[in-house]
């Protein structure tokens, strides 16, 4: 019992720890489920951006085999001027190609013919500009705006030699709003001093007629920025640059993932450790699934077993947990009167099981200062009538500086009034004072192993402990000795005039059975 102070302190200390810990696990799944999110959208938006890249070339693939196969027809029909049949033509490739709305021929660097002329919506420009003012007429190369990487785009250009061929932005319109950054790859400054094959003024014309490469690989698309003209292309690198941003996202994703995991496991493991005993504990009280152990009481007259001490213990899925892990719990926690009554209703089930040759056999078991209260005197004083013949209760009880002298005293004499015995736990470890040997109704002093346990007939500590015999016979009280391991300290408490002793040389705390068949044996006797 003594223990638990210093158990008690531990268990302070685990709390605080676990808050912390609990604060850091907390913070850990929250960062955990941060990165996770972060990460699965990180590879989600790679994916989508892969997927759209896809997508997009395997249409440019398309419209670039309809280029060449319009410009193919061209060069067939041999159109080198922008006649009334070569527009006729022309229209007849725009009109069945499902790619493409506007071919336009250029001769000598001039734009010399067009298909059509589609109207122009005016796009909402910053800063505004007049470029599309009815001076230039409606007719425009760009037969609508469409939206490309948020800003406005007025088509999207294709060109061979000195053919540009729009595409439709209906058809490219939904690609177009891809909102990755495309590529910059080539800059053409915009002109707005080129013509129409019909005199009007376009805006093709401000593409100079540099030949693009319009391979399988790149995409060039016309952008009309301040209605300065520049090309932009989205070529196949750029597609494995968003595979390789996708896989490297994900896995980054994936191990800052497993990161988050390891230190959430690692936190969580020493979180659940450090709680453990609490919820173990918790659980077995209110199942009881505590077992009550049985270490024999040696009378060293004669060493026959005279009494048993009841220890609880605790077993669960998890495995042992250990009296010096819940006591401290049960008495922080307050649970100190459940516990004990469910010991004492257990230890009374037990004895009456047991064949006692004994009389009086001493039935010990440990009690909290916090139970010496009148209802918990009560509830004893019930439990008494169902002992065996001849069984004597003894509980055990240390020091606490929480108790009142007044509750103390009245509690003992209550109990004692009713034939309860009183055995101060603990002695000699600053615990328990001599003070308490005044008590009326304390019988035994039972001596803390710590002052036995190094004890030999020639010890020093032996000619310390040699007064407590003494002590306790003016108080009129017994004295048990604790944690005999050994024959030579058995030896030293028998020439102390010791009465009683406990201790593993006789027997550890054991079951039922286990105790019976040491009943039953009576091996020290
Ligand atoms: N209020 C309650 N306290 C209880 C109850 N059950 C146990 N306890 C207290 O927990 C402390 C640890 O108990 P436990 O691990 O059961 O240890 C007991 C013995 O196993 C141990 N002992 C006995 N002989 C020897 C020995 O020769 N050597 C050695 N190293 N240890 C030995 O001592 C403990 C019994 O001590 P005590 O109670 O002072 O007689 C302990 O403080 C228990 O009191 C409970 O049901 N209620």
């Amino acid at each position: 019992m003594c223990k638990e102070t210093r158990a008690m302190r531990k268990l302070r200390f685990w709390r605080v720890k676990a808050t912390l810990s609990g604060s850091f696990c907390a913070l850990s799944v929250f960062l955990l489920s941060l990165i996770v999110f972060a990460g699965l959208l990180l590879w989600k938006s790679s994916r989508a951006q892969v997927a759209v890249a896809d997508e997009g070339l395997d249409l440019m693939e398309k419209v670039i085999r309809d280029v060449d196969e319009i410009s193919r027809e061209i060069e067939r029909f041999g159109l080198h001027s922008c006649s009334r049949t070569a527009l006729t033509h022309l229209r007849k490739l725009t009109s069945i190609n499902p790619v493409l709305s506007d071919i336009g021929l250029y001769f000598d660097d001039r734009l010399a013919c067009t298909t059509i002329a589609g109207r122009f919506s005016k796009p909402r420009l910053d800063p505004p500009t007049d470029f599309l003012s009815y001076e230039y007429g409606s007719n425009v190369w760009t037969d609508r705006s469409i939206r490309s990487l948020g800003v406005q785009v007025g088509g999207i250009a294709a060109r061979i030699d000195n053919r540009l061929f729009m595409m439709k932005p209906l058809f490219l319109g939904r690609r177009s709003s891809m909102s990755f950054d495309w590529q910059l790859i080539h800059f053409y400054p915009g002109s707005d001093q080129s013509f129409h094959a019909d005199g009007m003024r376009g805006l093709a014309d401000g593409v100079r007629p540099t030949p693009l490469r319009l391979t399988s690989k790149s995409l060039y698309i016309q952008r009309c920025d301040s209605w300065s003209h520049y090309c932009v292309a989205v070529d196949r690198d750029y597609q494995d640059i968003l595979r390789s941003n996708g896989l490297i996202s994900g896995l980054g994703g994936a191990a800052a993932s497993l990161l988050g995991c390891l230190a959430f496991i690692v936190r969580r493991r020493s979180f659940m450790r450090q709680l453990g005993p609490v919820h173990r504990t918790r659980a077995a009280l209110r199942a009881w699934t505590f077992e009550c152990h049985y270490q024999p009481l040696i009378d060293l007259t004669d060493d026959g077993v005279v009494g048993c001490e009841a220890l609880a213990r605790l077993s669960d899925e998890h495995g042992m947990l250990s009296p010096g892990e819940f006591i401290p719990v049960i008495h922080e926690l307050g649970w100190e009167d459940s516990f004990t009554r469910q010991m004492l209703e257990q230890a009374v089930a037990d004895i009456r099981t047991m064949r006692l040759d004994r009389s009086p056999f001493k039935l010990a078991v440990n009690i909290f200062p916090a139970n010496l209260n009148s209802q918990f005197v009560d509830f004893v004083v019930s439990c008494l009538d169902r002992l065996p013949e001849g069984v004597v209760l003894n509980l055990e009880i240390t020091e606490d500086a929480t108790i009142s002298e007044a509750a103390y005293q009245e509690a003992i004499q209550r109990l004692s009034s009713h034939g309860v015995e009183i055995s101060l736990d603990d002695f000699g470890t600053g615990y328990c004072t001599l003070g308490r040997l005044d008590t009326v109704g304390v019988d035994t002093l039972k001596v803390d192993r710590s002052l036995i346990s190094t004890l030999t007939p020639d010890s020093c500590q032996q000619s310390l402990t040699a007064y407590v015999p003494k002590l306790a016979q003016q108080a009129g009280v017994a004295v048990v000795a604790e944690g005999i391991e050994g024959p030579d300290s058995l030896a030293a408490v028998k020439s102390l005039g010791m009465h009683y002793a406990q201790g593993f040389y006789f027997g550890r705390p054991m079951n039922v059975s286990g105790f019976q068949e040491l009943l039953d044996r009576d091996v020290y006797r």
